[in-house]
């Protein structure tokens, strides 16, 4: 190969066709593991410009890459939201219902980039060479695949804006907000990231995480778009089963510092903590002092599993308000507010020394008892920021009528999901009474499993299920399956991530745990 034109990044897209033909399909590839690797190595979490690429021949034809697949998980924060994004600390886990995106590559002659993310209704596509690739590529504006990026860049932003504003103009405003929203934070990150000889593509997006819940569906997409965006740069290496944990970490690292631009584009100040879980899975103490540097994040990876009934109160809420009426209120009554958010950062800290001393048990009622207070005092820390809502306290008045256990709002609150810490031994029929109840008040309650793995990918995207195909070497998942999958189960039995490890073979994980 010669005369690569390589982009800013030192990296050629055109390289994305050539390096999948390595790629293993079905198993029966040249490549042992299907995965990408590189040479660029980096430690201690400090990303170091790599070495310039080598220039190499270039191949006679440019097969189209395999479609493959990225999957995040959900998240519940336990303990801290809100505080955590004035620099207090948070503890939050990982959740089994997550997010999927299928990137299928078209070929070389069709120049365009699309979005189709039925969950929301959208459906766009942009002429890739009318991107305002100029502007992003300027040299006093180019960011690189290993940057951190703490603060959206206003002229970006507005350079953008043509190519968002006139997306769905018959939808009603508050749809058509989310679409743009939705384009805008896409187009930030591919216009950072990409170059104009990227290859036309297609981001498919499925969910089975309720939106705008307080489950961190956002920094889901977050996550997913940035590892599918680095996958395609051949920036990451892996992932691979016998990577080595450090290596692993630094991958991870890198995914999680664009998906929180991706999230700034959403939320304007989030704090990181959802993407961070979101890329990494299990559990994590989680605290960003200084916005200009990476937050200090504590993996726990012996979380204990507790057992939490999720109630979602089917009332949209919005991240950006919630986050906002707190920093009003804090505006307005420094010290008190400051306080306050103290007293939660002490809730956070006792509640990690509960949970890891020797003597917690999470199946006794004694040790859950002094996290579920913690639990309880959380939430009136939240009501006394303003942050609660009518249908987050009823699911609260119904859990302690019944003595099933403690209750607090998770995520921004203002509606959204409540969680509550369940006693051991509750009866049966009491915890029926409580469904039933619930259902009958229009709320959902959902069963998930704390801790689960963070980002994941399916390169290519054929499964071995148990399903048709098999017999010829896995099921190859097509566009048409994945959009005409039925709900959430349909989803997730198509291309489901399930519990430790994904059951599912095909996907891999980047591990750091030790
Ligand atoms: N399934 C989905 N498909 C497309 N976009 C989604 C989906 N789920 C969430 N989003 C994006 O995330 C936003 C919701 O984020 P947010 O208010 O933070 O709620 P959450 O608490 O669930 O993260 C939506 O407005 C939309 O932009
Ligand atoms: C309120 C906050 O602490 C958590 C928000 O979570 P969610 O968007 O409701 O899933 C905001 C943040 O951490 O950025």
């Amino acid at each position: 190969m010669t005369n690569r034109s390589l982009n800013g990044n030192g990296i050629d897209a055109h390289a994305l066709h050539e390096d999948f033909e390595h790629v293993h399909i079905n198993g029966k590839g040249a490549n042992s593991n299907g995965h990408i690797s590189s040479s660029e190595g980096s430690t201690n979490g400090t990303e170091t410009k790599p070495p310039p690429q080598r220039r190499m021949d270039r191949k006679k034809s440019s097969p189209m890459a395999p479609t493959f697949m990225v999957s995040a998980p959900g998240k519940v924060i336990v303990f801290g939201e809100h505080a955590v994004v004035h620099g207090k600390a948070a503890i939050a886990a990982a959740i089994s219902l997550r997010s999927y995106l299928l990137v299928t590559t078209l070929s070389k002659s069709k120049r365009t980039v699309t979005l189709k993310f039925p969950d929301i209704d959208l459906d766009h596509t942009w002429n890739i060479d009318e991107l305002p690739w100029s502007t992003f590529q300027h040299p006093s504006k180019k960011k690189y695949y290993y940057d951190l990026v703490t603060t959206l860049d206003e002229e970006l932003v507005a350079a953008i804006q043509p190519l968002v504003g006139n997306i769905s103009p018959d939808k009603p405003a508050e749809l058509r907000k989310v679409h743009q929203n939705s384009a805008g934070s896409f187009l930030y990150m591919f216009l950072s990231l990409g170059s104009q000889s990227f290859p036309g593509c297609q981001y498919t997006l499925r969910s089975t995480i309720p939106i705008g819940a307080g489950l961190g569906s956002s920094a889901t997409i977050a996550v997913c778009m940035a590892a599918a965006l680095l996958l395609q740069l051949r920036t990451l290496s892996g992932p691979h089963p016998d990577q080595p944990s450090e290596e692993a970490r630094i991958q991870l690292e890198r995914i999680n510092r664009w998906a929180y631009v991706y999230e700034m584009f959403i939320h304007g100040n989030p704090s990181g903590v959802d993407n961070t879980v979101a890329t990494q899975g299990k559990a994590v103490l989680f605290q960003r002092t200084d916005y200009n540097l990476p937050p200090i994040v504590r993996p726990l990876w012996d979380f204990p599993e507790l057992p939490l009934l999720l109630v979602d109160t089917k009332t949209a809420k919005s991240t950006k308000h919630e986050v906002a009426k707190v920093a009003k209120l804090m505006k307005t009554h420094p010290k008190l507010v400051g306080s306050i958010l103290d007293a939660i950062d002490k809730v956070t800290q006792s509640s990690s020394d509960i949970i890891h001393a020797d003597d917690f048990d999470h199946e006794e009622e004694e040790s859950l008892r002094k996290v579920g207070e913690l639990m309880n005092i959380n939430h009136g820390l939240l009501v006394s920021l303003g942050v609660s809502h009518p249908r987050l306290e009823r699911v609260r008045e119904l859990v302690d009528h019944e003595g099933i256990g403690w209750t607090k709002l998770t995520g921004a609150g203002g509606g959204g999901c409540s969680i509550s810490l369940m006693r051991p031994g509750v009866p049966q029929e009491k915890l029926k009474r409580l469904q039933d109840q619930l259902e009958k008040e229009g709320y959902q309650e959902f069963r998930a499993t704390l801790g689960g793995d963070g980002v994941g990918v399916l390169m290519p995207a054929v499964l071995r299920n148990g399903m048709d195909g098999d017999e010829e070497g896995g099921m190859e998942i097509h566009l048409d399956n994945f959009l005409k999958a039925e709900g959430n189960e349909g989803v997730e039995r198509l291309v489901g991530v399930f519990g430790d490890g994904g059951e599912r073979e095909g996907w891999n994980f980047w591990r750091v745990e030790s």
